[in-house]
């Protein structure tokens, strides 16, 4: 069986033998400490054995409220923002159909999934509302600290709803709280309610959530396979644990990433060429910023989808400042493809790829895009990804995981806090009246 690996073999005229070395035993440090949970935010470390000890009971709880609410729903509203909703949605559209809202329900058999409470768009909302219209629905309110405004204003918006077409006790029965064990607003309300509830560990930060209920129901409901998915998981794990750096390629990731930053390459690009990871991407690109973006340091992640914005952002990359490097997600044998066919009269000139594949014409884009960029000054990386299934999307997840564990630790700063997040909340807080927030609310209306 195949499994997920790091090739840097492009960027090797970037980076010496000699600074692999030096920069591997800090690595293996960075890993003691963190496997050994001595290390900073060392009280977020649940998600490094959660493939394979978590919550039975409730895995199989979750399996159970994914076959009814698939039974009695034809729409799921899958409410949260950050690491409460872009793993899910990375894991629905990496697994399932490209348009699965738009297939038949015959083919899809699963309700249709959409996404609120990722924004404070009240257009969005609306919309989202004619979508739903008057059909079976349910929803999943997902928030870690039950306090955030965004998912908080949307689950208003739609328990009004589910209320209003069931009555309050059959709408209690359609909704699903993912949230703290204990404390917080959404917590207390669903006790109160007495809405069936799922736990976010203590001990497993938003963004580290995806293979809690935090991204398991929404990501069942879809159907795909849990088991598969966990097992990837725990796999990665293994490779990520037992592995001697040599071998590790995790471990090579971080390593190599924090030797090109040392080197003014500020910005890393993670780059697809299936419009099926644009979230994986959305997804990783919270991972790593809330993890390393701290204490005036840390990698911009940002992200294209190819070879879409080879035709947008492709410019700036071949030539545009030398700040960043780039990491292609590639994705080994593709899902799905289409041949092309011979025409009788070549009109559009495109008869040399007939008898070809979609496949392979993306490929040979990746690989020239690859060249040329390397060529352009841009070190390439690559993360290969045997096929687009559960068991590689879990160990993906792990992968990446561990990996900005370790390299938040080579930066010196902890990766697991995301202490700036609060100073717009702070703001828009006093903005909005909220009590507590007269004094602050008044310096900012003199500077508006
Ligand atoms: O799950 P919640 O508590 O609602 O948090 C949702 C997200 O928003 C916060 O502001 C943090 O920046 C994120 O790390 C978190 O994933």
């Amino acid at each position: 069986m195949g499994k997920v690996t790091l090739d840097y073999s492009k960027a090797a005229g970037f980076i010496s033998e000699e600074e692999i070395g030096y920069i591997s035993k800090l690595v293996e440090d960075a890993k003691e400490q963190l496997v050994a949970k001595n290390g900073a935010g060392n009280d977020f470390l649940g998600w490094i054995d959660l493939p394979v000890d978590y919550d039975k009971e409730e895995f199989a709880r979750i399996k159970e409220a994914a076959k009814k609410i698939q039974s009695d729903s034809e729409v799921l509203i899958v409410i949260g923002i950050g690491g409460s909703y872009l793993g899910a949605r990375a894991a629905i559209e990496f697994l399932r159909h490209g348009f699965y809202n738009n297939i038949s329900k015959e083919e899809r058999k699963t309700p249709e999934i959409y996404y609120a409470g990722n924004s404070i768009s009240g257009a969005y909302l609306e919309g989202l509302l004619d979508v739903v219209g008057d059909r079976d629905f349910s929803v999943n309110i997902i928030s870690k600290s039950g306090t955030t405004t965004e998912p908080a204003i949307a689950f208003r918006i739609f328990k009004k709803k589910l209320e209003e077409k069931y009555g309050k006790e059959e709408a209690a029965k359609r909704i699903y709280a993912t949230t703290d064990k204990a404390k917080g607003a959404l917590k207390n309300l669903a006790t109160e309610e007495g809405y069936e509830t799922f736990v976010v560990p203590d001990d497993v930060g938003g963004r580290f959530s995806v293979l809690t209920a935090v991204g398991l129901l929404p990501i069942a409901v879809s159907g795909a396979d849990l088991d598969q998915l966990m097992a990837g998981a725990a796999e990665g794990r293994k490779l990520a644990l037992e592995q001697k750096f040599e071998e590790n390629d995790s471990l090579q990731y971080a390593a190599i990433r924090n030797i090109l930053l040392r080197k003014g390459k500020s910005i890393e690009v993670l780059a697809n060429y299936e419009p099926s990871l644009h979230y994986v991407s959305e997804w990783w690109k919270q991972l790593y910023g809330e993890s390393e973006g701290k204490d005036q340091k840390g990698l911009f992640p940002a992200s294209v989808d190819l070879t879409t914005d080879l035709h947008s952002m492709g410019q700036f990359i071949q030539d545009g400042a030398r700040i960043m490097f780039e990491t292609v997600l590639n994705i080994e044998k593709s899902r799905g493809n289409v041949v092309i066919e011979e025409e009788a009269v070549d009109l559009d000139g495109l008869n040399y790829l007939a008898g070809k594949d979609m496949d392979f014409v993306n490929k040979s884009a990746m690989n020239g895009t690859i060249l040329a960029h390397t060529d352009g000054n841009v070190p390439n990386l690559m993360v290969k990804v045997p096929e687009q299934n559960e068991f590689y999307l879990g160990e993906l997840f792990y992968f990446f995981e561990f990996a900005v564990g370790i390299s938040g630790y080579l930066l010196g700063v902890n990766p697991f806090n995301q202490p700036g997040v609060e100073s717009y909340k702070k703001n828009m807080f006093a903005l909005l009246g909220k009590p507590g927030y007269e004094a602050q609310r008044e310096e900012l209306l003199k500077r508006l």
